[in-house]
């Protein structure tokens, strides 16, 4: 242990300090998926990972206005407003004040999470895959004639102290009134502070949003230190063959943003006062046995009632049953296939949207979007 380390561990549980030095020295070897990451029971969170796909729809007031108006232009506008509401709710809001982010669990295959609000929206969230880990996501509003349908990786790597997350897959929200679609290409995710027990999450990279009426948009992600001196910034640079010059969003995902427009600034968009609309989930006793909250609940509750023994024997016998239920599969050669999505060519979702973006990305787009995709059963 360093003297570094000393004033860090001030913060960890008197009986996990052995644990997390231990965990420190296995990050610098670590390459791979998130499930074989294992941390130390202080550094989890109580809730699953395939929780956090909800998050695509922390606004869904904002998910249902995409369609609202005749003119395109505002549209993209407004589908761009909902993306960065995700990723508020993805990746900042979703972590309580004043706490640190944590490990979610690894959803197991075939894990389900439901969950609606208020004004019609709905989303199934299910595991389809369990190596590599991905999980699949449906939103609808029927009413708002809005459909989102997308797939969400990680790859992960450590470079120094930071924890570098590929998000690998894509997201598509459909019209369907208009029969206009949009996709989404996923930010890359930098965790930092874990050598000081106390992670936050930042974005980097490019993003692309493309819509078949021709709008395009680059979102860059940068923070402080960078170009411009801010957290949490990024800057979308919207071009369209009516558009003389790039139409450019910016300022911060987790906050205040305008769009300027043939040099003329107006607000665009503004996080801190939109207030978080409360999703609606089932009890555990009226869940199913394969829904998030009651597959974890008894690891969860330990986890909250500082139990970290039960927590870990919880956890490991949740495992170990689907290390049974995996050679099971292939002793009797069954093929597994998820509950709500099946999977397909990229093109069956996405038609030649994938095509208009290559023309403009760099090849890290091409690893990280990836080619096939998971659609919805009954969409
Ligand atoms: C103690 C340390 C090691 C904790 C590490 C926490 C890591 C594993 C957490 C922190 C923030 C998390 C990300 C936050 C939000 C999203 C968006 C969601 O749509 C897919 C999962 C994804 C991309 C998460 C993946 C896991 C993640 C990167």
């Amino acid at each position: 242990m360093t003297s570094s380390d000393n004033n860090t561990l001030e913060s960890i549980p008197a009986d996990q300090q052995g644990s997390f030095s231990s965990f420190l020295k296995t990050l610098a070897s670590f390459t791979g998926d998130l499930s074989s990451l294992t941390c130390p029971s202080f550094l989890l969170a109580p809730i699953s990972l395939l929780e956090y796909s909800s998050f695509w729809a922390d606004q869904p007031g904002l998910l249902s206005a995409v369609g609202e108006s005749d003119n395109a232009e505002e549209r993209f506008y407004a589908a761009i407003k909902w993306f960065i509401s995700s990723l508020n709710g993805s990746f900042s809001s979703r972590v309580p004040k004043g706490e640190w982010e944590k490990k979610p669990f690894n959803p197991i295959l075939g894990e389900q999470f439901l969950c609606a609000w208020d004004d019609e929206t709905r989303i199934v969230c299910e595991q389809v895959s369990h190596h590599p880990p991905v999980s699949g996501f449906y939103i609808e509003n029927k009413k708002a004639g809005v459909i989102v349908n997308g797939h969400d990786g990680q790859k992960t790597r450590f470079s120094g102290t930071q924890m570098l997350v590929d998000q690998i897959g894509y997201c598509t929200l459909r019209l369907t009134e208009r029969d206009e679609t949009y996709l989404f290409t996923l930010p890359s995710v930098s965790v930092n502070g874990i050598w000081y027990a106390a992670p936050y999450v930042e974005l980097y990279g490019t993003s692309f949003v493309q819509s078949t009426s021709g709008f395009s948009a680059s979102i860059e992600y940068t923070t402080k230190g960078w170009i411009s001196g801010e957290v949490h910034h990024f800057k979308a640079s919207v071009t369209h063959e009516s558009l003389s010059t790039p139409t450019v969003i910016e300022g911060q995902w987790t906050g205040k943003s305008t769009l300027t427009k043939n040099k003329k600034t107006t607000d665009f968009l503004d996080l801190t006062t939109l207030e978080k609309p409360k999703p609606i989930v089932k009890s555990v006793e009226e869940q199913g046995e394969l829904e998030s909250r009651r597959i974890w609940q008894k690891v969860s509750d330990a986890l909250k009632a500082g139990d970290y023994a039960t927590a870990s024997s919880e956890k490991s016998s949740i495992e170990n049953q689907q290390r049974a239920l995996r050679k099971e599969r292939e002793t009797s050669e069954t093929k597994w296939v998820p509950k709500y999505f099946n999977s397909v060519e990229g093109e069956a979702i996405y038609g030649n949207l994938r095509e208009k973006i290559i023309a403009k990305a760099d090849s890290k787009f091409i690893d990280t979007m990836g080619e096939g995709g998971w659609m919805y059963k009954e969409a």
